[in-house]
């Protein structure tokens, strides 16, 4: 039998709020199985381009990426962001280590190549970009890996990629080694029929059921790149997939499944 993983995502609403955060990675840090966290930033980098005066812009959940707002998201997400949570991690006795895509070649990216539209330094990524040897032997030596949103192309260059995409990646590169349980915690209870109503949570949501509720006009903004990540995830041979709330990550780890979960 494949050992249990569990690769988890935290996105910027949490990371904003320090108490919360506080009490999200002492959950994280209970955990007795191996993990993987990976961490997005986008609302903080947000507020700082904003400070700088450097108007941002997103297309389809993905931000185009100019030189100066590479070096703002570099900044915020593999530095600010990071290195923050690997401290606080270290703090609560969590062997964390943390990485953004160019260290060590953990992840190789490719500029994204959109026929009308131009990224920037986004970087589009698969499964064959993760070393996923490397990470293993990490997760070995009983180290927990930090991801951040930045990636490269082994040419010198540094990109920013989603992070639902990078902790989708890197569930697909080790789900052939691990039993992976990929949590997409967010501050939603899960994916809800209503996004004003917290008690209207979809318990199972397939590839069939995401068009349906995308036809209907229930998915708006940032859960749209998380579900087709999710997707994505399920399709491609991880275990389990679940977008759960952020503070509900203990009680789900208990057996208590909480939110969505994605399937066939
Ligand atoms: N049907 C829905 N169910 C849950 N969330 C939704 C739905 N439609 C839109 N959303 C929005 O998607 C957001 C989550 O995406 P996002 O803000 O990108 O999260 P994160 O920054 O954690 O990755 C929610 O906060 C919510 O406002
Ligand atoms: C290319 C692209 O859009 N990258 C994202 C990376 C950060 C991210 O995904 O942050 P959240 O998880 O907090 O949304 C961005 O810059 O917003």
């Amino acid at each position: 039998m494949k050992e249990k993983l569990y690769i988890i995502k935290i996105g910027g609403n949490l990371i904003d709020d320090e108490a919360l955060l506080n009490e999200f990675l002492e959950q994280f840090s209970e955990i007795t199985e191996k993990k993987i966290l990976v961490h997005g930033g986008g609302k903080l980098a947000t507020t700082l381009a904003d400070k700088l005066g450097v108007e941002q812009k997103m297309i389809n959940g993905r931000r185009i990426t100019d030189k100066e707002t590479l070096d703002i998201v570099a900044m915020v997400y593999a530095g600010r962001i990071n290195k923050n949570i690997v401290a606080k991690l270290q703090q609560k006795k969590c062997k964390a280590i943390g990485f953004s895509g160019a260290d060590a070649n953990l992840i190789k990216a490719k500029k994204r190549e959109h026929a009308e539209i131009d990224f920037g330094f986004v970087g589009d990524i698969e499964k064959k970009s993760v070393n996923k040897k490397l990470i293993s032997k990490l997760i070995k030596l009983k180290l927990v890996p930090v991801f951040s949103a930045i990636t490269h192309d082994k040419k010198g260059n540094l990109f920013n990629t989603n992070a639902d995409t990078i902790a989708s990646v890197i569930a697909q590169a080790l789900s052939a080694k691990y039993e992976v349980e990929l949590l997409y915690c967010f501050d939603k209870e899960g994916v809800l029929e209503d996004v004003e109503n917290p008690k209207s949570v979809i318990k199972n949501i397939s590839e069939e059921e995401f068009s349906v509720l995308k036809e209907a006009g229930k998915l708006h903004k940032g859960i749209l790149p998380k579900l087709e990540n999710a997707l994505g995830a399920v399709k491609n041979k991880v275990s389990k997939v679940f977008l759960i709330k952020e503070t509900e990550l203990k009680n789900h780890i208990q057996n208590h499944h909480a939110g969505t979960e994605i399937c066939l």
